[in-house]
């Protein structure tokens, strides 16, 4: 087994689950309330609604125990996968699916996006509906080949990833590996969504500090073009309230949503080349058909 790095043991040993929300989210005084949930959850709700993004099943990776994320993909896909590296997450994650009464309170955020939808359905039908899509908890490293090793998922409808990435890539070329990566996990003709901050250097979680990778905008453009997505839209905003630098220390914010273009002809030819030579037999012929029947029927 591989050896963690650095800051998996890291996040491992230090990051306490709750610490992190009430730092982040809690009710009067959460960091993150106000210019990132004012940022992320109207573009999320225009994404999956104006924007068409949906399908059958949404992997949102390296949840940690949050579920804003979800609150507006949960009206227009049937399942969704949840995933962190951590233990500590996975379990809080599941404390607010079982209704645990010790599990962080979202009620703020839920009646936020009841809002945004035209309060189409009380917080607490939304709470069920999202609870009720939720079919998978599951471990996950985005530092590896399969971020879910030994578990295959089959590829889903859409990755959403939010503040999640800069957090185990050490550099830009690192973060491009994990999108790679992530080409395995997606169908052709599906959807990437990234969202997170800009040129930060730390956040806090309680009183714990946790490094994360400077992204900068022309950077992240780059490794999202050189990882093979086709940019569809891309919102930024700058942080305009600074007063508590010394918590995260970003000075903007950014989504990204990105189409796995299903491959061309001539890529097309590149895979059933490979898929011929990597086999003589009859299991490389079947692979063969299957890449044939699959880009008929993705166009
Ligand atoms: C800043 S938190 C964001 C959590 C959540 N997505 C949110 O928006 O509130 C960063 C998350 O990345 C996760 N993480 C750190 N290293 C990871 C890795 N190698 N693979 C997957 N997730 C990782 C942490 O466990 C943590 O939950």
């Amino acid at each position: 087994m591989a050896a963690l790095s650095t800051s998996q043991q890291n996040y491992i040993n230090e990051f306490n689950s709750k610490d992190y929300l009430n730092t982040s989210y809690r009710a009067n005084g959460g960091l993150l309330l106000g210019e990132w949930t004012g940022f992320v959850l109207p573009n999320l709700h225009e994404t999956f609604t104006k924007g068409g993004v949906k399908g059958d099943t949404l992997l949102d990776f390296g949840t940690g125990a949050s579920i804003y994320q979800l609150l507006s993909a949960c009206e227009v896909f049937d399942k969704i996968i949840v995933s962190d590296l951590l233990e500590q997450n996975r379990a809080e994650f599941q404390k607010w699916l079982k209704k645990d009464p010790d599990a962080f309170d979202w009620t703020h955020i839920i009646e936020h996006v009841c809002e945004l939808e035209g309060n189409r359905e009380n917080c607490e039908q939304k709470a069920e509906k999202l609870r009720s899509k939720v079919k998978e908890i599951l471990k996950c490293d985005a530092l590896k080949k399969n971020p879910f090793d030994p578990v295959i998922v089959p590829p889903v409808d859409c990755i959403l990833s939010c503040l999640c990435l800069e957090c185990p890539c050490k550099d830009i070329k690192s973060y491009c590996n994990v999108l790679k990566n992530f080409q395995e996990l997606i169908k052709p003709g599906g959807h990437l969504l990234i969202s997170g901050t800009l040129n930060g250097t730390f956040y806090h979680a309680g009183n714990k500090r946790f490094n994360i990778m400077t992204a900068r905008k022309e950077d992240l453009e780059m490794a999202f073009k050189d990882a093979g997505y086709e940019i569809v839209k891309v919102v930024y905003a700058p942080r305009i309230d600074k007063s508590r630098m010394d918590i995260a220390d970003f000075d903007g914010l950014h989504l990204f949503s990105l189409l796995l273009p299903p491959p061309s002809s001539g890529r097309l030819a590149d895979l059933m080349l490979t898929s011929k030579s990597l086999s003589s037999h009859s299991s490389g012929r079947k692979r063969e058909r299957k890449i044939q029947l699959f880009v008929g029927g993705g166009g």
